[in-house]
């Protein structure tokens, strides 16, 4: 498992020029690689602290000195990995941005995409639209964690409310806590270990709403991946199964016996399965208002439902 070296404690210093020739060559080595040169300005804001106008501009080439995590050959290594191993820079640099939190990632969770912010509107524009009273308060579930973007983005957005967040994968839970602790939700949020909604017994008929970003990739996809995603993100948060639609069928089965009437269920899916998954919810014969909803590029990627009152 890849991992990044801690940041040293000394205090390390190069020169602006220094830090820009190295920028340089870096830049020229991804165009080269096919990586968006963008990555190395990430990179270097992470640990050398450079504003991403400083480095747009090139200002930061006429400062004395700057101070970074890593002496430059730790980072020209790290840099190597990106292009060689092709391992994320998000778990180069340990941390990747999701809504308005800056959160830790490892290759024990899947890095949390931009689309996948999209299902916290949904899920609040959800509770406004619902007739049901409070959906936004009481009990809500993030069903397969990882990271714990989604229990965190429920946490913020629902004041009221506690949210139960699972993952079979203990490292992953790690994650999740470290994260909910960072930012301050660690009274708002509770954490279990466990396959989908199994630790949530003791909540039967409670939950005003269950939102998950399971594995959807059809097990015979998984090879062509990037090998960015294929390499080094956990199986255990891809594999949907045969058709991608294991885990997805499990929580429609599932769902409806842990929502309270009027509850919402939100998932995030692989573009080409809202027939089948709107098919699946309309033949399970508990949920209403079956929504199958695209992303910012009009493909479809959401499903959501309510449970019959
Ligand atoms: C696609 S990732 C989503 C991670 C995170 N929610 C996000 O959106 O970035 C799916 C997650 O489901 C978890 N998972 C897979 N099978 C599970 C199961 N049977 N029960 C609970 N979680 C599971 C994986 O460990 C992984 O963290």
């Amino acid at each position: 498992m890849a991992t990044t070296p801690e940041p040293s404690s000394r205090t390390l210093a190069v020169s602006g020029q220094n830090l820009w020739l190295w920028r340089q060559e870096a830049r020229r080595s991804a165009v080269e690689a096919d990586i968006p040169v963008a990555e190395v300005d990430w990179l270097l804001q992470e640990v050398a602290g450079i504003d991403p106008l400083s480095l747009r501009l090139e200002s930061f080439k006429a400062r004395s000195h700057i101070e970074l995590r890593y002496p430059l050959p730790v980072l020209t290594q790290l840099w190597q990995r990106r292009l060689c191993d092709r391992l994320p820079v998000q778990y180069l640099v340990g941390i990747t941005p999701w809504r308005r939190f800056s959160l830790k990632v490892s290759p024990a969770v899947l890095i949390p995409r931009p689309e996948t912010e999209y299902l916290i509107d949904l899920a609040v524009s959800a509770t406004g639209q619902s007739a049901t009273p409070q959906l936004d308060a009481g009990q809500w579930a993030d069903l397969g964690t990882g990271s714990g973007a989604i229990a965190l983005g429920l946490a913020e957005a629902f004041r009221s409310a506690t949210i139960h967040a699972v993952d079979y994968s203990h490292d992953a839970l790690a994650i999740a806590q470290l994260n909910a602790q960072q930012l301050g939700f660690e009274s708002r949020i509770q954490f279990y270990q466990g396959s989908w909604l199994s630790p949530l017994a003791s909540l039967k008929g409670q939950l005003s709403g269950i939102v998950s970003n399971p594995p959807y990739i059809p097990r015979d996809e998984l090879q062509q991946l990037q090998p960015e995603v294929r390499d080094h993100e956990p199986l255990m948060a891809l594999d949907g199964g045969i058709d991608g639609l294991d885990c997805i069928r499990h929580l429609i089965r599932t769902a409806p016996d842990y929502l309270r009437p009027g509850g919402v269920w939100i998932i995030e899916m692989m573009a080409g399965q809202g027939d089948t998954v709107a098919q699946l919810l309309h033949q399970q014969g508990r949920y209403c208002q079956i929504q199958i909803l695209p992303d910012l590029a009009g493909i479809d990627r959401f499903a959501l439902a309510y449970r019959q009152e």
